[in-house]
């Protein structure tokens, strides 16, 4: 389903019961991207799992609004954080499909070939998982961001063991991406080339205060 913006209202976020993002309020528009930039500890992680609802946020909300009107994103939202979160038994391609009956509760060969293809796995789509290098891993857990469709992408440090040829690959997917109306909120330290649909949040650091 289309989302036609992604808006944080008020939010402040805490990590082990300390404020370590301020009352923060920005919003991201269909077709945007939204870089969360800050030197390590400044929020970066917390801010993404409290979006994507894996930690509760100390105040305020998150609004994503579809055509049904407002919600909090819930079915919306691709997180990929700092592991893969692969299947090592599974081969390549059994872990795509896997995601895809998680995602969306069917198989779609094709768009998991075509996601392989885009991540340059698609030789490696009868290897077993968990013998791939850290590059391949990571590119794995990001085919699944093309294998199944969802409108919006929260990534963190998503170019991280990244050669520069799997960088840009990652750069053509969050592209293509937000020109099919999608959101992307990315936390690098690197300087992804996104184009003009990309504006930058700079989280500060040593901001942490008790909640
Ligand atoms: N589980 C936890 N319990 C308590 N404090 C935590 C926990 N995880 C992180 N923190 C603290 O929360 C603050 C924000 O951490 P966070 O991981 O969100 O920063 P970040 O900007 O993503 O950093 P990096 O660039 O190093 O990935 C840091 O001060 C960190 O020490």
């Amino acid at each position: 389903m289309a989302v036609s913006s992604l808006a944080a209202e008020g939010l402040a976020c805490q990590r082990g019961g300390r404020i370590v993002v301020p009352a923060l309020s920005f919003k991201v528009e269909a077709g945007s991207a939204l870089i969360l930039r800050g030197p390590n500890g400044a929020g970066k992680t917390t801010l993404l799992r409290t979006i994507a609802g894996y930690l509760p946020a100390e105040s305020g909300r998150v609004a994503v609004t579809d055509d049904k009107g407002q919600g909090t994103g819930e079915g919306h939202f691709h997180y990929i954080g700092h592991t893969n979160g692969i299947k090592p038994r599974l081969t390549v391609i059994e872990n795509v499909s896997f995601w895809q009956s998680f995602y969306s509760g069917a198989e779609d060969v094709e768009a998991a070939e075509n996601a392989l293809e885009a991540f340059d796995l698609l030789d490696l789509a009868e290897y077993r998982a968990g013998h791939l290098s850290q590059g391949q891993a990571r590119r794995l857990g990001l085919a699944r961001l093309l294998a199944a469709k969802r409108a919006v992408w929260l990534l963190d440090e998503p170019s991280v063991s990244l050669d520069t040829a799997s960088t840009r690959r990652l750069e053509t997917a969050i592209r293509d991406h937000l020109a099919q109306g999608g959101i992307a909120l990315v936390s690098t330290h690197l300087d992804l080339a996104l184009g003009d649909a990309a504006t930058v949040l700079e989280l500060k650091p040593g901001r942490a205060f008790a909640a």
